[in-house]
């Protein structure tokens, strides 16, 4: 089938060698060690003139090294010479210079004459390395174990067609599913260890954002902190959806600095409209957005299918009442439920998806059925 994309990708769809695809599948690895969230999580293979896999780098997240850069790096750390060698990487290599350089300029000045990559870039951005190393008479070939590397991102690839940032939701509950007591009080269901993550995962993302029943219930400062309380280095926008105004001295508005007038990270977005919130916050710069809940605005993301990853952390506490995790979605019989599958791709260093932290469990979760593949659509670049 021929799709946009081939039609706008440079190179062959191959033939492929032995040695390329077995290149392939060690970058494909590699790239599940990555996180996803502004940026896709990506592998790179280089690959000796012999057929040797030589070195295997990947991508840490947003604002690191790319993974084509991390497999060159390696190879001069250990002197490896490059001619003849191949450059084998689950996405096409970057033409731009964003919050790192361009890779398909690394990649052509050390003089590897041969890229394959598994799937196109595809976005405004960075795309059409691809080209540029074509043009520059680097033999390249694409589509090798194309379904492979677009499954590990296909929710990145999704959010960036539909021009939005990429959505995480976290939720702490109860065994029982609930996030509060009947009191409203939800500090603290999981433990320190859980909380630990969630901070973490707060520091990798660049907007975390509430609805105006949790800022006026809890008051929350929505800063990333390490477990003594104090601020980690970097901090996400702080996003209240909510069509109330946001009281002066709410926490929120003060974020680390509780003396400080303004630092510039607090978003008032006063609608109800998710898809309005994610636009306000993408035009700001915002490539990753982590929801923090409560249940009614969890239920807002997840009713317009905006949710690309759960982070679900269940406590073994019963409440027996209190608010559910997620406020109703339309949901009557059990065959229209919501399935959600485990996310390979999750922390730092390929922590599993299912797992225990502490007295508390985790789930790392992406939405069962992939969205459909549509060819990405084609960058502007390529538009006449
Ligand atoms: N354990 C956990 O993981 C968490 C638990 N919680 C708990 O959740 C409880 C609060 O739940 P809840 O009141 O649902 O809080 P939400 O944070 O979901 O806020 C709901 C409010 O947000 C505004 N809003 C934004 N989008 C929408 C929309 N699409 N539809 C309707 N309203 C919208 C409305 O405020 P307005 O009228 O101002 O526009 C609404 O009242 C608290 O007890 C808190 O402790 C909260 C976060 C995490
Ligand atoms: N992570 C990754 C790529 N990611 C591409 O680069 C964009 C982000 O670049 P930056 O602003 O520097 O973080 C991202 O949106 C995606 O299009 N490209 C690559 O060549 N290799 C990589 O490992
Ligand atoms: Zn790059």
């Amino acid at each position: 089938m021929t799709t946009a994309d081939d039609a706008a990708a440079p190179g062959s769809r191959g033939p492929f060698t032995a040695a390329e695809e077995t290149a392939m599948r060690a970058a494909l690895d590699a790239a599940r060690l990555g996180v996803r969230g502004a940026n896709p999580v990506v592998g790179a293979a280089l690959l000796g003139a012999d057929g040797t896999l030589l070195h295997v780098g990947h991508h840490r997240g947003a604002g690191t090294e790319h993974a084509e850069v991390d497999a060159l790096r390696q190879a001069h750390e250990a002197g490896t010479p490059l001619h003849g060698t191949t450059m084998v990487v689950t996405l096409e290599p970057c033409r731009h210079t964003g919050r790192t350089g361009p890779c398909a300029e690394a990649i052509l000045a050390a003089g590897i004459p041969r890229v394959v990559y598994a799937v196109a870039d595809g976005t405004e951005t960075a795309g059409g390395g691809g080209a540029f190393l074509a043009e520059h008479g680097v033999s390249v070939a694409h589509g090798l174990l194309e379904r492979e590397a677009r499954e590990l991102n296909d929710r990145w690839f999704l959010a960036q067609r539909r021009r939005r940032p990429f959505v995480s939701l976290k939720i702490a509950q109860s065994l029982d599913g609930r996030v509060a007591a009947a009191d409203g009080t939800s500090q603290w269901i999981t433990g320190a260890p859980a909380r630990a993550e969630g901070h973490a995962l707060r520091t990798r993302v660049d907007a975390i954002l509430m609805g105006g029943g949790t800022l006026r219930l809890d008051d929350p400062a929505l800063t990333a902190r390490a477990e003594d309380g104090t601020p980690l280095a970097r901090q996400p926008f702080r996003a209240v959806m909510s069509t109330r105004p946001v009281p002066d001295d709410a926490r929120v508005r003060r974020g680390v600095a509780p003396d400080a007038p303004d630092d510039g990270l607090f978003v008032h977005l006063p609608t109800h409209d998710p898809h309005e919130a994610l636009a306000e916050l993408r035009s700001r710069g915002v490539g990753h957005v982590l929801v923090e809940g409560g249940p009614t605005v969890s239920a807002a993301f997840l009713a317009e299918d905006l949710v690309d990853e759960l982070w679900l952390y269940q406590a073994p506490v019963l409440l027996g009442e209190g608010a559910a995790a997620v406020a109703p979605l339309g949901i009557g019989t059990l065959a229209d439920a919501r399935r959600w599958r485990s996310d390979p791709v999750g922390l730092p260093g390929g922590v599993p998806a299912v797992g225990s932290v502490g007295e508390d469990c985790r789930w790392h979760l992406a939405p069962a059925a992939p969205p459909v593949i549509e060819p990405p659509a084609v960058p502007d670049h390529h538009l006449i």
